[in-house]
């Protein structure tokens, strides 16, 4: 029978550089986890791209998605609400494969309850100064939202403990190399061929 493959959770606060470190992991061509796209009901920033960065839905088509248990997890982060697609999930995952997910803290915890097998991974900046100043260098929020997420950042790094690897992101490069042997090194714990060696195999 076929394993079933590794959720990867990665969490950290807004600006620290989650979507820099996560596209940069899976630009790389080794690479074998399948990114699992939130929906959300926050206005797509310049360049992001429905069905890409997420599914940009409005409130309403959100709460059905909630009332139909189409969501393996939902929160409401700053104003907005975010959320997995469950069947996404469940259906990556029997297929073998790992699924990452790129979410807040209340998301991740929902996650561990129903998936307490999963890994867990927070990612740190090297201190508040240097998180306030990405997050004001990428020019994304007005000052007021980015104030608001500044204060929920504290509250979020005092959760991580909940997680079972804290990763620091001083440069991407080596925040990527870490959170890629964290995940070969779960699945050598598990005693599972890691995805990589598979792919080896099958293409011999
Ligand atoms: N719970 C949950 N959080 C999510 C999901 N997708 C994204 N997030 C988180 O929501 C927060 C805000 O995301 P976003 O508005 O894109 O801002 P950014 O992470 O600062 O670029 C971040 O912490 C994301 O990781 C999801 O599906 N569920
Ligand atoms: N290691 C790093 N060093 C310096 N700047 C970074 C680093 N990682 C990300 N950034 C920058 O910080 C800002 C926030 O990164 P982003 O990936 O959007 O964060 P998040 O998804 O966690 O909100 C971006 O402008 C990004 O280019």
């Amino acid at each position: 029978m076929k394993e079933k493959g590794l959720l990867i959770v990665l969490s950290g606060p807004s600006g620290v550089g989650k979507g820099t470190v996560r596209k940069e992991i899976f630009s790389q061509p080794d690479t074998a986890f399948e990114y699992s796209i939130s929906m959300t009901t926050r206005q797509p920033r310049e360049g992001e791209v429905d069905g890409v960065d997420y599914f940009f839905k409005s409130r309403k088509e959100f709460e059905s998605l909630i009332q139909q248990d189409k969501l393996l997890e939902y929160a409401e982060f700053v104003g907005n609400y975010y959320g997995t697609p469950v069947d996404y999930v469940k259906e990556t995952l029997e297929s073998g494969k790992d699924v990452f997910l790129e979410i807040e803290v209340q998301g991740a915890r929902q996650v561990r309850e129903k998936f307490p097998d999963g890994l867990f991974i927070f990612l740190v900046p090297p201190s508040l100064s240097e998180l306030k100043n990405r997050i004001v260098t990428r020019g994304t929020e007005p000052e007021h939202v980015i104030n608001n997420r500044m204060t929920v950042a504290k509250e979020e790094i005092e959760m991580m403990n909940l997680y079972d690897y804290v990763v620091e992101n001083d440069q991407v490069e080596l925040a990527c190399d870490r959170i890629n042997s964290i995940v070969v090194a779960e699945h050598c714990r598990r005693t599972r061929v890691e995805p990589r060696y598979i792919k080896m195999l099958e293409a011999e």
